[in-house]
């Protein structure tokens, strides 16, 4: 039997633009085939836990994530199922109560730092993709990002990016480079990926 749904992986350090990327496909391919799923979804529930103590996770750190719940996941939608899909708040560094039900469309892009760090995950992928943007960028990046939406001051994310984020980006991240399919340059505005990213994705819908 044809394999109706194909995960595609979108990874790469944070604020390299795996989110600019993914959205700008959704828009510009404007099919109802296509849908996106964030890796951050997964982040494990804190509700056990003080607002200070949350402050304190390793977010970078592979173990901060439901990886377990998110294969689950990936393979439902490969069997053609729908899946409640976990809704996070940076802002209280928090699970939501409600979830958001993702249908099992033709091609399902899937965005986050993690992907290809483990075999677990990035098997289940059937394209992988990793935004190689430099980390100065990406910081420049992520701070102007998360004080003006992910509800941060300068102090905190500088702070974050020094203890864990580029040490995990260094230990994690860096290495699973290797394992993607194509790696792309420039972050999410790369005009000739997008449209090649199109491309292909429009030839699997059609090929459906
Ligand atoms: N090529 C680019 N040029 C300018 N800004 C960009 C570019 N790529 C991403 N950005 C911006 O950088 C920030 C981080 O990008 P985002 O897509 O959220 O990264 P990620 O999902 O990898 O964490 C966003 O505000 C985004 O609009
Ligand atoms: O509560 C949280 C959860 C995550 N983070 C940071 O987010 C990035 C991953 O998301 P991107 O969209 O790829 O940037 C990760 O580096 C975590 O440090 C957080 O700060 N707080």
């Amino acid at each position: 039997m044809a394999q109706n749904t194909i995960l595609v992986g979108i990874a790469g350090a944070s604020a390299s633009g795996k989110s600019l990327l993914a959205q700008t496909l959704i828009k510009e391919l404007q099919s109802e085939q296509v849908c996106v799923i964030s890796e951050d979804s997964y982040y494990k529930d804190q509700s056990h836990l003080t607002m200070e103590e949350r402050t304190k996770t390793n977010y970078d750190h592979p173990d901060s994530l439901d990886h377990e719940l998110m294969i689950k996941h990936m393979q439902e939608l490969k069997l053609g199922t729908t899946v409640p899909v976990p809704v996070y708040d940076y802002s209280i560094h928090n699970r939501r109560s409600e979830t958001r039900a993702v249908k099992p469309t033709r091609v399902v892009l899937i965005e986050g730092i993690l992907l290809l760090a483990s075999p677990a995950v990035r098997n289940e992928f059937d394209l992988k993709f990793y935004m190689d943007t430099p980390l100065d960028i990406c910081l420049l990046r992520r701070l102007q990002r998360d004080i003006i939406s992910r509800g941060r001051d300068m102090d905190s994310v500088l702070k974050q990016y020094q203890e864990t984020v580029r040490p995990m980006f260094m230990q994690f991240i860096e290495p699973s480079r290797q394992y993607a399919d194509l790696i792309i340059p420039h972050g999410g505005r790369n005009r000739i990926a997008i449209d090649l990213i199109k491309t292909k994705i429009r030839s699997l819908i059609e090929k459906h």
